[in-house]
């Protein structure tokens, strides 16, 4: 059934060629047992090794029933191995890291036998070598003659028609090798046998045919046998090893290896620790940043005032700015000055009102505005009605400093902006908790705001007709339910013959008039933050709905049709021009155009879009019809997270070489693995194993530990965080800035998976193309 045709196999080293093999023709039967003899280094290992298709020859031909392999690919010969071969071995080459039945399976688990079926083969040929009481042993729990066994049983498993033996006795004492002999001898009646021995006695004894080898040829042979010419008779059944087979595999040699499998995970998941930590701080800063933002945009909104500066002037073109070469000339050049070019006038009228009313909801709920209109309000103070006002000023007259800053820039305002129903915004809610009362819900609830220290300007106090002294204490039902009338234009200015508006004397008249409006102090407000103190300015404050209803109402009132139709100031009679006539319009409630306008937007984002929406406004417009909004909180946006970025992208850099580091480690680890597994790698092989099937058994191994390490160090950086969290916070104030996003975790675990696997590759692929018969040598 098999035949040698004068097979040579030669193996040069440096200068020297060794023929191994030189011109090897023999026939085997189908059922025989032969032995063969000779002396050390004749060759009969190398014969042994290219029956069994573990090294090719170099020329002649081995034919298997009938059918020539030299035609054979790796494939082949793969098949070949594991269909027909069954190898043993002088030093058994048992895998010790698999129970016996697994190493007994392994061959099956190769060409992807059924778990049933492989069980009931391997339990059948356990049996058959009488080892039924230590199936469920490991190898090194054996004895030499039961690990022997369970290599016969193995080659036995597959039931292949071949079994080749190499010196299956040398490690045995006589007693215990004359039962694995006998063992031999029987399974010759169905196999053909070919034994490698240095023992001519038991040969004698056992074999029925005796070949004897000297200097790779064959010197005698006891019962030649002269192979008929046959047909191709030959099939193969393909080998392949599933990827969870792999993994059951290493992880098996794995397991036995805890403390080192252990070491090596935790040692390459440092790179991952690393990164996990900066990118939990990164996004924990992302975070803090984002709130700062918010917390700055609702300091710092985008305000429309009717006066601002240019902010796009080029400081170049700045008076005075100029360095460098001194003119020669000796003339004066007369320029105006920086700040005078910068100023704008906006002309903000209806339609811009309703272009900023249409901004999306989504980018910004908050939008305020400022309006310059006085309230008529009148207060029952303790039995006497008096003339009140809302007012931080110390004199009542307004007009401050501070006031005109506030329109400016949108700080300080008393005016908050409310949803669309006149219920309390977003705005006030996100900035502002109740300390006492409630949130407004009318147009008519006024709040009083305070600091985080619960102080708020004596004057607001003092300019509603209570007697307030410095660092005095008022209880919270003492401020709230105030109530204040307000009084329309039309009850409360009286026109005199003389054409004059003047107010009217008699408070109590006008304050028990049925057509007023009630204002009620109705909450106390408190900063939620430090960093947004000032927004509205401490005192009352009221809604935007508010301002605008009294605008509405006293439009139409006498002393605005009058105002609007007369040059001179309708109250004193005071020349005016265009400018005071409109404020003094504005202060009566004449016009429905607020003085600024507030934009809050919800982030930074958002913000941008804000602005472009506002931009397109002034496309195609002349300079001095176009609208310019200030911006204060643009200024800080791209430093705070450009350089949080920066950091950032630093940060990964330096923890990505770490991951390179071990990503480099685990290739070593694996390579030393490689050698250390080469005899494993050698059986496998002689079982049927293709490269593929070593290279994966090697890939799902670095696989686990990448997993491991992966999870390891995701793991380790969850747990950095408390600590880390701790001293910040110790440190810095802020609380839980290090937080490790989930999938950030997962992207890591996986990346540390993908990189392990990639490191680990290599050597997986220098173990797949290891020689077989090379291996199987390796000690
Ligand atoms: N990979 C190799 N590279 C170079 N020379 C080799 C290699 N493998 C075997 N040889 C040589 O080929 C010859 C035959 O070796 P082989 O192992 O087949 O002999 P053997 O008869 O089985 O010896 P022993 O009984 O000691 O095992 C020896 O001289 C050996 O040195």
């Amino acid at each position: 059934m098999l035949e040698l045709k004068n097979i040579k196999k030669h193996y040069q080293v440096g200068d020297t060629v060794t023929k191994a093999l030189d011109g090897v023709s023999v026939a085997f039967r189908r059922q025989e047992f032969v032995a063969i003899l000779g002396a050390s280094g004749s060759g009969k290992t190398t014969m042994l090794n290219v029956i069994g298709g573990l090294d090719n020859y170099d020329s002649g031909d081995m034919v298997i029933d009938g059918k020539s392999t030299k035609t054979f690919k790796d494939s082949d010969w793969d098949a070949y191995r594991n269909n027909s071969i069954g190898f043993v071995f002088q030093s058994y080459n048992l895998i010790n890291h698999l129970g016996i039945i697994e190493n007994v399976e392994l061959g099956m688990t190769l060409s992807g036998v059924s778990k049933e079926v492989k069980r009931k083969h391997a339990e059948d040929a356990l049996k058959r070598v009488g080892l039924e009481q230590h199936m469920n042993k490991k190898p090194n729990q054996l004895s030499g003659g039961q690990m022997q066994r369970v290599a016969i049983a193995r080659a036995l498993a597959n039931d292949p028609d071949i079994l080749l033996c190499d010196e299956p006795t040398g490690a045995l004492d006589t007693e215990t090798s004359v039962q694995i002999m006998n063992l031999i001898k029987e399974l010759s009646k169905e196999k053909l046998i070919v034994m490698v021995t240095h023992n001519p006695e038991l040969a004698h004894e056992y074999a029925g045919r005796i070949i004897e080898f000297s200097d790779g040829r064959i010197k005698s042979d006891s019962k030649p046998h002269i192979e008929k010419e046959k047909k191709d008779q030959f099939q193969l059944k393909r080998t392949k090893m599933g990827f969870l087979t792999a993994l059951k595999l290493s992880f098996n040699n794995l397991r036995t290896k805890k403390g080192r499998t252990f070491l090596t995970a935790f040692a390459s998941s440092i790179g991952i620790i690393s990164i996990g930590i900066v990118l939990a701080l990164s996004s924990g800063f992302q975070k803090q940043i984002d709130q700062t933002q918010s917390e700055t945009l609702s300091k710092f909104p985008i305000t429309i005032s009717k006066v601002t500066t240019d902010q796009s002037k080029n400081p170049k073109d700045a008076l005075g700015s100029d360095k460098g070469s001194f003119s020669k000339t000796k003339e004066v050049t007369l320029k105006t000055s920086d700040s005078d070019k910068a100023q704008h006038t906006n002309n903000i009228n209806q339609d811009y009102v309703d272009y900023i009313k249409k901004i999306d909801p989504k980018l910004s709920n908050s939008i305020g505005y400022t309006r310059l209109v006085h309230m008529n309000l009148l207060r029952d103070v303790d039995g006497e009605v008096k003339p009140v006002s809302f007012s931080n000023d110390a004199n009542k007259s307004g007009g401050s400093m501070s006031s005109a800053m506030a329109s400016m820039t949108g700080v300080g305002v008393s005016s908050f902006p409310t949803n669309a129903d006149g219920s309390a915004s977003d705005f006030l809610k996100e900035n502002y908790s109740v300390l006492s009362g409630d949130y407004p819900k009318n147009e008519t609830d006024i709040v009083l705001i305070v600091d985080r220290n619960n102080s708020t300007n004596i004057n607001a106090l003092k300019n509603i007709g209570m007697d307030a002294k410095e660092n005095e204490t008022l209880a919270f039902d003492k401020i709230i339910g105030t109530k204040l009338s307000l009084i329309s234009n039309n009850d409360y200015y009286t026109k005199l013959p003389t054409g004059n508006f003047v107010p009217n004397q008699d408070y109590q008249k006008m304050y028990d008039n049925k057509n007023n409006k009630t204002l009620t102090v109705s909450g106390i407000l408190r900063v939620k933050s430090s960093s947004t103190m000032n927004l509205l300015a401490p005192g009352f404050a009221y809604s935007n709905e508010l301002t605008s209803k009294i605008v509405a109402e006293n439009e139409t009132s006498d002393i605005v049709k009058a105002q609007k139709d007369s040059q001179n100031n309708v109250m004193t009679g005071e020349a005016l021009d265009e400018m005071t006539k409109e404020s003094t319009l504005a202060y009566l409630g004449g016009t429905s155009i607020p003085n600024s306008i507030m934009i809050y937007p919800n982030n930074y984002k958002d913000k941008e879009a804000v602005l472009d929406y506002l931009d397109a406004f002034n496309k195609k417009k002349d300079k001095k019809d176009q609208i310019l909004y200030s911006d204060l909180a643009g200024t800080m946006t791209d430093l705070t997270g450009g350089l949080m970025d920066a950091i950032t992208y630093v940060l990964i850099a330096f923890a990505g070489i770490s991951l390179v580091t071990s990503m480099i480690m685990i290739g070593i680890i694996t390579y030393t693995s490689v050698l250390e597994r080469t005899k494993e790698i050698g059986v496998l092989k002689a079982l049927g194993a293709r490269k593929k099937d070593i290279t994966r058994v090697f890939d799902a191994e670095t696989c686990i530990l990448g997993i491991a390490s992966g999870a390891l160090g995701v793991g380790i950086a969850f747990l950095a965080t408390f600590p880390i969290n701790s001293i910040l916070y110790s440190m810095t104030d802020l609380k839980n800035v290090a937080q490790l996003n989930p999938i950030h975790a997962l992207v890591l675990v996986v990346v540390s998976t993908i990189l392990t696997m990639i490191g680990g590759h290599i050597p997986a692929k220098i173990a797949a193309k290891k020689d077989a018969a090379i291996a199987l040598r390796a000690d």
